[in-house]
């Protein structure tokens, strides 16, 4: 673990909680970074702040509960004022993202699909030119048949696909139910058509792809905070 990098992720979270105002409904989202904003909102609740939480994982569900937020769910509120979140990658412009390194992209899409903001918190190893350009697009599928899923995904351009395995070796279960592939695509010219391409193909459930999603990116480095808005 990199002590610096972690100061400034957690830096750009504190601040993103701080954005966070008396009865909302918030995206929590799901890593390292929303870990430190899931922190910081507990601490605020203990001031007084008072907020209702849509996690986007298991492990998120079960931090914010250890940090003292009420959580809700979409049956009780179709729309969050704000859901905060990290991402993997970040195309400086566009503010195009890739998410998924923690398993979480699904449920993260959902909520940050139906968030009137969306804002992503991000160290500065995060931005790139290029999605692709450093981590795998990861892709969540069905079991059945992720051979032949796979075998499509490859059709796309995937330059390498692997399953994505969980400590023990195992073949890694999302929360949902699912597998996840990290399709390796390279530097990634035309995301919108990537995007399009994965979509259409049966067994796919959802891709780390998050594109013309954020609103705002808070950027954390050694010279401070960036507010990147699209
Ligand atoms: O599924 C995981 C999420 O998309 C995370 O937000 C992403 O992987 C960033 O995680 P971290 O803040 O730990 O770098």
């Amino acid at each position: 673990m990199d002590i610096v990098v972690e100061v400034h992720k957690k830096t750009a979270a504190r601040l993103a909680a701080d954005m966070v105002q008396n009865g909302m409904v918030v995206g929590l989202g799901t890593g390292s970074t929303a870990t430190y904003m899931i922190e910081r909102l507990g601490e605020r609740i203990a001031e007084g702040l008072e907020v209702l939480g849509i996690p986007t994982s298991e492990d998120s569900a079960r931090k914010a509960r250890q940090a003292g937020i009420q959580l809700t769910t979409f049956a009780a509120h179709r729309h969050l004022d704000l859901a905060i979140d990290g991402a993997d990658e970040v195309q400086r412009g566009p503010l195009n993202l890739v998410k998924g390194l923690g398993g979480a992209l699904v449920r993260e899409k959902i909520v940050a699909q139906a968030a009137r903001k969306f804002v992503v918190i991000v160290d500065g190893n995060k931005p790139v030119d290029h999605l692709g350009q450093r981590t795998a697009i990861p892709v969540e599928v069905i079991p059945f048949g992720w051979e032949s899923t796979a075998d499509q995904l490859s059709q796309c351009g995937a330059k390498s696909l692997h399953p994505r395995m969980d400590r023990a070796g195992h073949l890694f279960v999302s929360d949902n139910g699912n597998m996840i592939l990290d399709c390796n695509f390279g530097p990634i010219e035309k995301p919108d058509f990537l995007a399009s391409q994965i979509d259409s193909i049966v067994g796919v459930v959802e891709h780390g792809l998050f594109l013309n999603m954020a609103s705002e990116v808070l950027v954390a480095t050694e010279q401070g905070v960036e507010r990147w808005e699209p």
